[in-house]
């Protein structure tokens, strides 16, 4: 009998150097560092540059990036022009998973050879680099573009996060939403062999290129047990409403065997290390705009469904509301994780092709024995191929 591991539930498919989930000791670290430290310390530019280079930058590393990434900001006429081909109604992961690929496609025009595509780490590091400035300007726009705003232009006296904000709502960023928005962004940076990560390290190994593999890997984290919970979250949240709806809304959610977005991990299995840290910049969030009632309808819900379930939050159930404070639409929610993802993702990229290896699993055949077609006759080349030595898997 063959031992299927569904959803690859607890296999080990690669070494990385990257990060380290450890649900027994609850801690994330990025290159060896306490992801709730990097929060508490470092730009997010920094972190970036730590998920790249394997340490955190000196002054003038950190300068040079972003002096890059600043240099980068602009919402390219022909990424624009492509959004503005699709439908104001597209999902916005949709518009970003486009923009990526034109992208990919203008910076990879020109090379001919299939074999070449797949580019130098210098090259991809260069790549990551562009994609990482240009993402917060297409997510911008995408909200933009809903509510009937022309874009803004970057302000390159900002930082990445206060930039990100500007380009949004085109007004001076407060510093209280600017920190939260950076801890946000290092939280969602890194995470291992995600869904999406994954996704992105197995295009990668076919040899194709970086942008290929982030338009795959966007795709994974659009779903709804991926990335997508975050914005998935707060339907919920305002399906039920008011925190002394909680209850009624349980029982009946649980009596129709419904999942609740934003609980659960696959890995994690008593609580996501990150929770506590964006927990607060959502209690920071709160205080900012004094809406306690947030907070309210917040903590019954995790105290209920937690209480009955045994089964804790993840990062997205913060970061949902965290979010929708701040002002983002909720259809922005992914969007953000994806500007934020890109720097594990690239990463991940960078490092399967520094030791690459198909990732090609097997799988066991459970579908009809051997039939043949009515009125087929074998030529010899079938036959030929026929006696060679059977293959067992599929
Ligand atoms: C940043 C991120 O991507 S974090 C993940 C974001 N995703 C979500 O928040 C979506 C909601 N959560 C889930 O669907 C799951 O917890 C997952 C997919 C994240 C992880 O799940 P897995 O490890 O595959 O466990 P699985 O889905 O099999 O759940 C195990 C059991 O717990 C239950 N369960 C797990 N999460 C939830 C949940 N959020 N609500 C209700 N029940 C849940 C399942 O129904 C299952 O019950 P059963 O054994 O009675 O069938
Ligand atoms: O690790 C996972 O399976 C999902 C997750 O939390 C992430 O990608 O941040």
């Amino acid at each position: 009998m063959t031992d299927i591991k569904k959803g690859l539930a607890g296999v080990y498919v690669d070494y990385t150097a990257i990060s380290k989930v450890n649900p027994e000791t609850n801690s994330l670290l990025y290159r060896g560092y306490p992801v709730q430290e990097l929060a508490a310390t470092q730009p997010f530019e920094a972190v970036a540059y730590l998920l790249w280079h394997g340490g955190l930058p000196t002054d003038d590393e950190l300068a040079a990036l972003r002096a890059t990434e600043r240099a980068h900001r602009g919402l390219a006429p022909e990424v624009k022009a492509a959004i503005d081909l699709l439908p104001t109604g597209a999902h916005p992961m949709d518009e970003i998973r486009t923009a990526v690929s034109v992208i990919g496609a203008t910076e990879t025009a020109g090379i001919t050879n299939v074999l070449d595509a797949v580019g130098t780490p210098a090259e991809n590091l260069e790549r990551s680099v562009r994609l990482f400035a240009a993402l917060p300007a297409i997510v911008a726009y995408g909200q933009r573009r809903r509510r009937g705003l022309d874009p803004v232009e970057p302000r390159d006296d900002l930082d990445y996060s206060a930039n990100l904000l500007w380009l949004t709502f085109g007004e001076e960023p407060d510093p209280v939403v600017v920190d939260a928005v950076n801890r946000s962004m290092i939280l969602y940076a890194e995470h291992s062999f995600n869904a999406s990560t994954f996704t992105a390290r197995v295009v990668t190994s076919t040899l194709s290129d970086l942008y290929s593999a982030v338009v795959a890997a966007i795709g994974a984290l659009k779903g709804p047990l991926h990335g997508g919970a975050n914005e998935a979250v707060l339907h919920i949240l305002n399906e039920i409403g008011d925190a002394a709806n909680v209850v009624p809304w349980l029982d009946e959610a649980l009596g129709q065997k419904r999942k609740i977005m934003g609980f659960g991990h696959r890995v994690y299995k008593r609580g996501d290390s990150r929770v506590p840290t964006m927990k607060a910049a959502l209690d920071m969030l709160i205080a900012h705009y004094d809406r306690p009632d947030v907070a309210e309808l917040y903590e019954t819900l995790e105290r209920e469904f937690v209480s009955r379930k045994g089964i804790y939050p993840n990062l997205d159930y913060p970061s949902g509301p965290a979010y929708n404070l701040i002002g983002f639409d909720v259809l922005t929610f992914t969007p953000l994780f994806v500007a934020s993802r890109i720097t594990g993702w690239t990463a991940h990229i960078i490092e399967q092709q520094s030791a690459n290896a198909l990732i090609r699993p097997l799988s066991e055949y459970n579908g009809p024995d051997e039939r043949h077609v009515p009125g087929y006759v074998a030529d010899a080349a079938a036959l030929a191929v026929a006696d060679r030595p059977e293959e067992s898997a599929g």
